[in-house]
């Protein structure tokens, strides 16, 4: 029987969720599940199939006959499979970006993502990431972290991260993408992002990407580690 507990980190756009999930799962041996990719496949499929975004109907059909899986490489990094279709580097599209939080806000679609993600953590030992982790997905979970910083220093990395593979894109539209995510995922009718009352608040705008990842081992394990 696995014993291991789950972990739930949840945090707006670009708080560095991804990066800090798959560090604590490597150092504790846990599997890492980025949520997000999941209502990136399923947007995927909408704009792939021509579907009007409104129609709620229809993406709740869609979110039900899609086949959505994650594989764990040996390195910690996921591959998103999307109706056996390796689809990992097209849900990082501005395409999917810009119309993510649109699907993700529509209950049907909600409904099969939280229940397969409920499936994913049923034998414990997980790094869960995304939105409502904490508060629906994982209540039991044994430590829940809300991760988040300035919208600027989140825009700033954003933009290095991508200036650094050789994309050029305007610092000010990164930053207005994050807040119009934020502000579609904060106030949809259901699972609106916000943290757990249960939830530790980290704000990583002045940390490095170890500080953070030491802090939440540390919670985790009661153990601090010195550097
Ligand atoms: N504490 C930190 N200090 C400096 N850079 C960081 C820190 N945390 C994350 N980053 C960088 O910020 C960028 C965004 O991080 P990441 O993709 O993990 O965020 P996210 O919350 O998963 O984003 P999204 O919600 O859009 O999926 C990455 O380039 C990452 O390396
Ligand atoms: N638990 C979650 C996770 C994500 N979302 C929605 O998906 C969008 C993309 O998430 P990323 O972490 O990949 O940026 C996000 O903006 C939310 O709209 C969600 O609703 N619940």
């Amino acid at each position: 029987m696995n014993c291991k507990p789950n972990i739930a980190i949840d945090g707006p756009a670009g708080a560095g969720k991804s990066t800090v999930a798959k560090l604590v799962a490597k150092s504790l041996g846990y599997l890492y599940i980025d949520t997000g990719a999941m209502y990136r496949a399923v947007t995927l499929k909408a704009l792939r199939d021509g579907a009007d975004l409104n129609d709620h109907q229809k993406l709740g059909r869609l979110a039900s006959n899609v086949l959505i899986s994650l594989k764990a490489g040996s390195d910690g990094n996921l591959t998103v499979l999307m109706d056996g279709e390796d689809v990992t580097e097209e849900i990082r599209l501005p395409a999917v970006s810009n119309s993510v939080s649109l699907v993700a806000k529509v209950p049907a679609v909600r409904r099969k993502m939280i229940e397969l993600q409920k499936e994913m953590a049923a034998g414990g030992g997980v790094v869960m990431e995304g939105r409502d982790i904490g508060q629906v997905v994982l209540p039991d979970a044994r430590v829940k972290i809300y991760l988040t910083a300035a919208t600027g220093e989140r825009a700033r990395r954003r933009w290095k991260e991508l200036a650094d593979k050789g994309i050029n894109v305007d610092r000010r539209q990164i930053e207005e993408d994050i807040c119009n995510r934020d502000f579609i995922d904060t106030s949809r009718e259901m699972d609106p992002l916000a943290p757990a009352p249960d939830a530790v608040i980290i704000d990583s705008t002045s940390c490095t990407v170890e500080g953070v990842v030491d802090l939440i081992v540390a919670r985790i394990t009661g153990e601090r580690k010195e550097r």
